[in-house]
Parts: C-alpha cells; sequence; structure tokens
C-alpha cells in the first residue's frame, strides 16, 4: 500500500470484478442500439476504459471535462467546462460515467446540460457514490460502491493530481490534506 495511504478501501481484485459487472448490465440494456459514453475527465478515465471494454455492443465514446474542485479537497460549487463533447446529444442514448459523485454539483450541471441538448435519454453510472457530501439532490442510476465520509483517491480520483495511477482505491491520510 502507497505510504500516504490511511487504508486501502477497494482492493483492485473487487474493482475489476464490479467493473465487469456493471459492463454487463450495461450490455444487456443497451443491445441493439449504440449509446454515447460521455468520460468526465479526468478521474472517469479508468474506469471509462474498463467498463467499455466489457460492453458487448457498438458504444460511441465521448469526453467533457469540468472542474470544480481546483486542487483541493472541497468544491467550489461552480463549474467550469474545460473541455466540451466533440459529438452532439440531440436524439441519443447517453450513458455518463464517472468515478464519484459527492457534492452532486459536477453531475447536476453535466444532467442538465444534457438534457437541455436533446438527448434521448441519459443514465448515470458511477463507480463511487459518497451520499454524506450531498449539496444536491441527485440519485445515479447505477452505483459500485458506496463510501464513507472520508477523501478517497486512486483509480482515477486524485488529490492535487497526485494518486490516479494507484489500481484500488484508497482513504488518503488526513495529515496529507492538511499540510497544504
Ligand atoms: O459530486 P461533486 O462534489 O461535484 O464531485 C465529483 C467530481 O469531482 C471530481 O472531479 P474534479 O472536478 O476534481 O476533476 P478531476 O476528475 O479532473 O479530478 C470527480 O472526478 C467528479 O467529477
Ligand atoms: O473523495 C474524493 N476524492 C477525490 N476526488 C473527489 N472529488 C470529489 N470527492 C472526491
Ligand atoms: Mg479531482
Amino acid at each position: 500500500m502507497h505510504s500516504e495511504l490511511e487504508k486501502i478501501l477497494i482492493s483492485e481484485e473487487e474493482l475489476q470484478q464490479k467493473v465487469q459487472e456493471i459492463g454487463n448490465q450495461l450490455t444487456k440494456e443497451y443491445e441493439g442500439k449504440f449509446p454515447l459514453v460521455i468520460g468526465v475527465l479526468k478521474g472517469a478515465l479508468p474506469f471509462m476504459a474498463d467498463v467499455t471494454r466489457q460492453m458487448d455492443t457498438h458504444v460511441e465514446i465521448d469526453f467533457m471535462d469540468v472542474s470544480s474542485y481546483g486542487s483541493g479537497t472541497v468544491t467550489s460549487g461552480e463549474v467550469k467546462i474545460i473541455k466540451d463533447l466533440d459529438t452532439s446529444v440531440e436524439g441519443r442514448d447517453v450513458i455518463i460515467l464517472e468515478d464519484i459523485i459527492d457534492s452532486g454539483i459536477t453531475l447536476n450541471y453535466l444532467i442538465s446540460l444534457i438534457q437541455h441538448r436533446g438527448a434521448n435519454s441519459v443514465k448515470i453510472v458511477t463507480l463511487l457514490d459518497k451520499p454524506s457530501g450531498r449539496q444536491v439532490d441527485l440519485v445515479p442510476d447505477v452505483v459500485g460502491f458506496t463510501v464513507p465520509d472520508a477523501f478517497v483517491v486512486g483509480y482515477g480520483l486524485d488529490y492535487s493530481e497526485r494518486y490516479r495511477n494507484l489500481p484500488y482505491i484508497g482513504i488518503l491520510k488526513p495529515e496529507i490534506y492538511k499540510e497544504s
């Protein structure tokens, strides 16, 4: 385990097992369709790479980069679009893939945007859900794991742009983010 972690919350094996289950579920739900899978950068990158490879249907992929955290552990409450989609969502069956829903502010914004642009359907799939952080009313359609009220890192999730490359999810030692 990385020395700056308090503990491992979800192992690499548990992640891979869950990703496979979610991929199978999406394969069944979108059979015969051509969903547009939107990954929310940067955190959703490993989850998106793994889950789309478990989907046995045609999929189109695209990315949005939005940010509300800056480099800290508390949301600014303001969502900025850093990179917009290349694809039109009009009439499409959209699947949004997220690494974590915490306050819900990022996804709340994205769902409204994509609905407003005329998507046929929008499904929210998140690897992690942290309900204790919620500031807006938002219930995802698919949740991999519910996590406690702690700052988690790994498998795409960062603190100050570090730890995204860990193959598991861990809880960061509080002294690491209290230092800065
Ligand atoms: O529910 P919320 O409180 O809005 O938090 C969740 C969002 O925050 C993180 O992204 P961040 O803005 O830190 O960008 P990153 O993915 O590039 O790390 C995370 O990846 C989610 O997208
Ligand atoms: O717990 C978290 N970890 C990393 N990024 C995050 N963005 C929102 N919550 C978190
Ligand atoms: Mg982040």
